[in-house]
């Protein structure tokens, strides 16, 4: 039988969204496995369809229920289908002939007849989507709670997914590739590109001139300078984005990740930007450092990068799953991990050590409240906090009072955003 063209696109989507919403799977994990048939542009386009529900999803389900005479179900298929159909009309500009030739087919024995009338009836009206996104209940309970000041802002910026941002290999070519990437400088070594461009078919993609990393992403790892042969331990570092940062920036890098696929990507990434690291797949909880030769202790590493698992909330302009998947239970879990990865690498640091804790989280108890139990006097082996000061950082961004940094998907609007990260950088006390 031949497929309507589009419909195997729309098939993939409503797989992906049905994985993150009843299952609780990640974007990424559920494009991965919805995706794996299709030609890219259908891939492509399935992901944008699905980001764009996960983004506006509460607007779009007011608009539906501001027709409908019984409310759907909140799981109801064919609420999935309308969510995606009104998506591709308000956020793609799809032509609606298109829409409902691809839609409806999704509906194998549902309501069909319901859902033409419902979307041709918000066809008739102006675009029921405003320029903010509506954050779900929960989402706003607790930023309104975390950043009162800063919500209206967090949420602006997640009407549009992000630009493209690029960490360069070599700071010193920065004005070059600028100029052959079409790029904006954001800072030495950090170019932004228009989003909607294809990674793997842009100039020095082949031979690892770069890597795709948000300007927050790239802080941690200059947080902690020029390496000059120094041993670093980069503790959770697939898929290797700072690990990238810290050879190239001189670093002795020991790289390791509990996750052997991801770790999988890292050495790739290694071998496409011709970077050398020691990569070791282990459970962080599980693993200690090699004794030294004496085989009395190790002797420490001269500094460790903590870039530990978390939420991610801080990435939703780019994974506006996050706002439907993370609740208070899965904040507590990672909460317990990331104290108990902390407690390790302090452990492992040199007497002169420097550790950088990081999360792109926007959650203060994977962030400011790990921190503030880090340097805690009532710790053995505690920590005292080695501020972070304003010119170490780009944009104008500036440290809290405590010397740690906050970053929001609303600062850095006038160029497109940043994600959310937390970040400290602490001494042995
Ligand atoms: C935020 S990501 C790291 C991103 C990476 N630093 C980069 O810049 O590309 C967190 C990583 O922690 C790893 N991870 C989670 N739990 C871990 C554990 N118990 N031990 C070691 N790695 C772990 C995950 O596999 C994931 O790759």
């Amino acid at each position: 039988m031949v497929e309507t063209s589009g419909l195997p696109a729309r098939r993939a989507c409503l797989r992906m969204l049905d994985a993150v919403s009843r299952r609780g799977d990640t974007l990424d994990v559920a494009f991965e496995q919805a995706t794996r048939n299709l030609r890219p542009a259908d891939a492509g386009l399935a992901r944008a369809i699905a980001s764009e529900v996960l983004r506006w999803l509460v607007d779009l389900d007011n608009a539906i229920d501001s027709v409908t005479r019984q409310p759907l179900a909140p799981d109801a298929k064919a609420r999935m289908v309308l969510r995606m159909m009104l998506a591709q009309a308000w956020r793609l500009g799809s032509p609606a002939h298109a829409i409902v030739a691809t839609g409806l087919p999704l509906l194998t024995g549902g309501p069909r007849r319901l859902t033409h009338g419902v979307f041709s009836t918000l066809m008739k009206r102006p675009s029921a989507l405003g320029a903010t996104p509506t954050l779900p209940a929960e989402v706003q309970a607790r930023w309104q709670d975390a950043w009162p000041g800063r919500l209206p802002f967090i949420a602006a910026a997640l009407a549009e997914p992000p630009p493209l941002d690029l960490t360069l290999r070599e700071f010193a070519q920065t004005a070059d590739w600028a100029a052959r990437l079409d790029a904006s400088v954001l800072d030495e070594g950090h170019l932004r590109l228009a989003r909607g461009r294809n990674v793997t078919d842009l100039p020095g993609y082949a031979e690892g001139a770069w890597w795709v990393q948000d300007i927050a992403a790239s802080i941690p790892a200059r947080l902690l300078g020029s390496g000059k042969g120094r041993s670093v331990l980069d503790l959770c570092a697939a898929p290797g984005g700072k690990t990238m940062q810290l050879c190239a920036a001189g670093w002795k890098v020991t790289a390791l990740d509990s996750s052997a696929r991801r770790l999988a990507l890292l050495k790739d990434n290694l071998r496409r930007t011709g970077l050398a690291a020691h990569t070791i797949q282990a459970d962080a909880r599980d693993w200690a450092p090699p004794l030294d030769d004496d085989r009395q202790s190790h002797g420490g590493f001269d500094a460790i990068l903590l870039d530990a698992p978390c939420t991610a909330t801080g990435t939703c302009r780019r994974h506006p799953d996050v706002l439907h998947r993370i609740s208070s239970r899965q904040i507590a879990d990672q909460t317990l991990l990331q104290a108990d990865l902390l407690t390790r690498a302090r452990q492992w640091l040199a007497p002169e050590g420097t550790l950088v804790y990081a999360v792109c989280s926007l959650e203060p108890e994977e962030g400011e409240q790990q921190a503030q139990a880090c340097v805690s006097p009532d710790l053995d082996q505690g920590l005292v906090t080695d501020p972070i000061r304003a010119e170490e950082l780009p944009f104008g961004l500036e440290p809290d009072d405590q010397g740690w940094v906050r970053t929001d998907p609303g600062m850095l609007s006038e160029p497109g955003g940043m994600d959310g990260f937390f970040i400290a950088r602490f001494k042995p006390g």
